[in-house]
């Protein structure tokens, strides 16, 4: 059976690179490209860390390089500047800013019904508009929500006080408290068991298994393939289980229960606004389909992300204990030990924001976001961008370029504060040259709320303890390097000890 798996396989993917081949390509100026083998291109360049390869290819092409994978040609821009004109100016956003066809769009996201696989054009930007809305429920200012935020903190700081003191590995408390967080957000809920950060998280860990690039190339492929017993039904059907889990504690429970003028969290506010927007016949542009879109989203968008951005601040500061000093004068000074820090704590306390600033720059932890897909010819820095090219965005070359940042791979958040310990302001040349989450059309919408819960969870944490390297365990390097590369680039395990502060 695996032997005619495998087979079928084969063929159909030489199929199609022929059918692809045969379709007249005409090639204009491409940029340059490094060399690859006939039919795969260079397909075996990319089988390790394509982040690694990327930057490689940057020193010795230039801020603009262009690959081959089965005839599928990809352009990486690797400058802030180029970046933020290829997908922000006014002749070139229109194209620079849709998405491939996708598995995860096509069947995760109910063809397309979401923000991050959705495809660009007009419902795009309302649903983006939907979504900020949702999540404004946890932005600055809504003191309720903080609240709940805060209880789960100190749940954390509960947790880690039993550590009594001995060594542990944050990853296990840190990401199962983000993932119950995203459940509090998206029902208004408080968590009643350890289950829900669970299904929350195989959701999100089912999604990151099928963008594997093998299995993304057969659904691409031969997508009746989901249907044949095999590994790729496997995949197929657990991605869609873990979903529907999903979508049945969060959206079915919300809807069955849902009063009007009663917001409890990110699905209330969704159904209200489906409610507003509807038009005189009862249709809403904001489909039930949509709204569970955006529930996936929420998941896969705001678990693993913010959750190694946490952790990698923790792996970084243990390794830098004069900034974690700084850092904890900072956090005493301002907020003191008597009540827990809050979001308006933020604008008094520039180190702990450049410290968050640094982090991000130099883990640059989503190092190559999911591709934009150019939707006609474009002209750009004298050269050509076919129609349906791959647009990445190589943020990892972006944030390690030495043209910019002095010692890029030092960790040093006072190259984000002026002479007199202020924050530099957002159009600073260096802030500018961040492209943390994004720019344009397709930026990241949970900016906001990654940025303020890594702000809570570290102030929360510093205040309350001495972080430091472990007493029983090697210490681990926090060279971004030595990260795993699966879409978002995370530590490896370490342990790390943090004493109550007396
Ligand atoms: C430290 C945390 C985070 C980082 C560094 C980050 C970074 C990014 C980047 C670089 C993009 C791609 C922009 C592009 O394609 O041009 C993106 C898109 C996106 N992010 Fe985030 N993100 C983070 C947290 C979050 C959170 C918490 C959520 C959910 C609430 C979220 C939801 C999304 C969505 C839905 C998109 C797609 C936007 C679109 O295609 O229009 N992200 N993010």
């Amino acid at each position: 059976m695996d032997t005619v798996f495998i087979y079928i396989v084969v063929l159909l993917i030489v199929l199609f690179i022929w059918k692809k081949n045969s379709k007249s390509s005409k090639q204009k100026r491409l940029p340059p490209c490094p060399p690859g083998k006939p039919l795969i291109g260079n397909l075996l360049d990319l089988k390790g860390s394509p982040h690694l390869k990327f930057d490689e290819w940057t020193k010795l092409y230039g801020p603009i390089f262009s690959w081959n994978v089965f005839n599928t040609s990809g352009v990486a821009v690797n400058r802030a500047d180029l970046v933020r004109k290829l997908l922000t100016h006014e002749s070139l956003a229109p194209y620079t800013n849709d998405r491939f066809s996708t598995f995860q769009g096509e069947y995760v996201a109910w063809n397309y019904k979401d923000v991050l696989f959705g495809r660009g054009g007009e419902n795009h930007g309302r649903l983006r508009k939907a979504m900020h809305k949702g999540l404004r429920l946890y932005g600055d200012g809504v003191s309720t929500f903080e609240n709940t935020v805060q209880l789960e903190l100190k749940r954390v700081v509960k947790l880690i006080k039993e550590k009594d003191s001995k060594d542990f590995d944050p990853r296990l408390i840190i990401s199962d408290s983000i993932g119950n967080l995203i459940s509090i957000l998206l029902s208004g809920n408080q968590i009643e068991s350890a289950e829900e950060s669970k299904r929350i998280w195989k959701l999100s860990d089912q999604i990151l298994l099928s963008l594997r690039p093998v299995f993304m190339s057969i659904m691409e492929t031969a997508p009746c393939l989901r249907h044949i017993p095999g590994p790729i039904r496997n995949t197929v059907q657990n991605v869609l289980a873990a979903r529907d889990e999903v979508i049945s504690k969060y959206y079915k429970a919300a809807r069955e229960t849902y009063e009007p003028g009663k917001t409890r969290g990110f699905v209330d506010a969704l159904i209200k606004l489906q409610e507003e927007e509807m038009d005189e016949n009862g249709i809403s542009w904001l489909t039930d389909e949509h709204i569970k879109g955006l529930i996936v989203d929420m998941v896969f968008g705001g678990l693993m992300t913010t959750t190694n951005a946490i952790l990698i601040a923790i792996l970084v500061l243990i390794n830098h204990p004069a900034c974690l000093e700084k850092l904890k004068n900072e956090v005493l000074d301002t907020i003191g030990l008597d009540r827990l820090p809050s979001l308006k704590d933020r604008e008094n306390m520039p180190y702990i924001q450049a410290v968050i600033l640094e982090t991000l720059r130099y883990s640059a932890h989503v190092s190559v976001p999911p591709p934009h897909r150019c939707t006609t010819d474009i002209e750009f820095e004298g050269y050509t961008i076919p129609q349906d090219s791959l647009i990445l965005l190589n943020l990892w070359s972006v944030h390690h370029d030495p043209e910019v940042w002095s010692d890029p791979w030092k960790f040093q958040p006072e190259r984000f504060l002026d002479n007199n310990g202020n924050l530099l302001p957002p159009e600073h040349n260096l802030r500018q040259s961040l492209i943390l989450f994004g720019v344009g059309r397709r930026s990241c919408v949970g900016e906001t709320m990654a940025r303020s819960r890594m702000f809570l969870y570290l102030a929360t944490l510093i205040q309350h303890f001495d972080l430091g390297l472990p007493k029983d365990h090697d210490i681990i390097s926090h060279d971004p390097h030595g990260y795993s590369d699966t879409v978002i680039l995370q530590p490896p395990q370490y342990f790390i000890t943090a004493v109550p502060q007396s």
